[in-house]
């Protein structure tokens, strides 16, 4: 089938009690890992692209993969998708371009320019047969180059969606009840410590998303910044000429209670970059002789393959729902 909108995905999802996977994509191991995990387990999906993405692979050869994918898995429903669109311009780039949908991010500016921004967008969206995702609150942690501290973060304020939706006429809603972008979403002091040693974060406001689904009943409601930050691949990354501390992730259990609830799209990107590079950095130190990139890119295609499959059964509990 076609590239699809999200449309019919988050409303079987919202119904169904689970979520979409939103993987952000960037070369061709990727794309692979992903939609082979996703067929193989008959999943929903997907496919989501920055603008550093657009910047460092070229808007043309994202498409052109995607398209592949959609050739390799017809019987797949998958969606591309614009992540964190950052004006009209792109965001109309990508729609003229063949995306099926686009988030227009203009969460960091005032709520009523934000209002005004989403609306020219989803005019130009709709007109074209798009979708258009928006975000209200602010995400701590880094996108796009720009880092946002815990102090300038702030959760979702309910009481503004029903305003926003109405108004602007976006088909989905990314909100902030504690996610962030990244593999260091919080710092050491915002954590506890289990009996391991290992730090656990502070659980997500799931009384905001309660909030939040009471005034937009059937509103399918986003989570970005939803990488779990699996600890064996932070060691394999340490273990293997790695440097980093302290990075830590959104508990899978919790993701999967968002997912029964309203949340019917759940972002993940750093933890495919973890597993690419784990892997990979254990390759090299296991083969320091080896230098084809066929050789190194093989196994990192095949653990974002598995972790996407995990992902995909255990926390978001969209297999079999293609
Ligand atoms: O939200 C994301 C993309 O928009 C990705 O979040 P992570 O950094 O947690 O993977
Ligand atoms: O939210 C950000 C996504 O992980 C995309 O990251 P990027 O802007 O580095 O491509
Ligand atoms: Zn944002
Ligand atoms: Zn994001």
């Amino acid at each position: 089938m076609p590239l699809v909108t999200t449309k019919e995905m988050f409303r079987k999802a919202y119904d169904g009690g689970y979520a979409i996977g939103a993987f952000n994509v960037n070369n061709m191991e990727i794309v692979q890992g992903i939609t082979e995990a996703a067929r193989e387990v008959r999943a929903p999906m997907i496919l989501q692209v920055s603008k550093g993405a657009r910047a460092y692979a070229n808007h043309t050869y994202l498409v052109k993969l995607v398209e592949a994918a959609v050739i390799e898995c017809p019987e797949i429903p998958i969606a591309l998708h614009l992540d964190h669109g950052p004006d009209f311009e792109t965001c109309k780039s990508c729609i003229d371009g063949g995306f099926t949908s686009v988030m227009i991010d203009a969460s960091s500016k005032p709520f009523a320019e934000n209002i005004e921004i989403t609306r020219k967008v989803v005019e130009y969206a709709h007109d074209h047969g798009v979708v258009v995702e928006a975000e209200l609150g602010a995400l701590a942690g880094i996108e796009d180059d720009v880092q946002v501290s815990a102090e300038e973060s702030h959760y979702t304020h309910p009481e503004e969606v029903e305003e926003f939706v109405s108004k602007t006429g976006c088909d989905s809603l990314a909100i902030a009840i504690g996610t962030s972008h990244g593999a260091y979403k919080f710092t050491a002091d915002q954590c506890t410590r289990n009996e391991k040693g290992e730090l656990v974060p502070p659980p997500l406001r799931f009384d905001i998303l309660d909030e939040v689904s009471k005034r937009l009943p059937g509103f399918p409601i986003v989570l970005h910044g939803s990488s779990s930050v699996p600890q064996e691949y932070v060691k394999m990354i340490n273990e293997n000429g790695g440097k980093m501390p302290d990075a830590v992730g959104i508990p899978e259990e919790q993701l999967r209670q968002a997912a029964r609830l309203a949340v019917c799209k759940i972002n993940i990107d750093s933890d495919l970059r973890l597993a690419m590079t784990g892997t990979i950095r254990q390759f090299f130190a296991e083969h320091p002789d080896k230098f084809d990139p066929r050789e190194y890119l093989k196994p990192a295609r095949a653990n974002i393959k598995e972790m996407v499959k995990h992902k995909l059964i255990h926390v978001l509990g969209c297999d079999g729902k293609a």
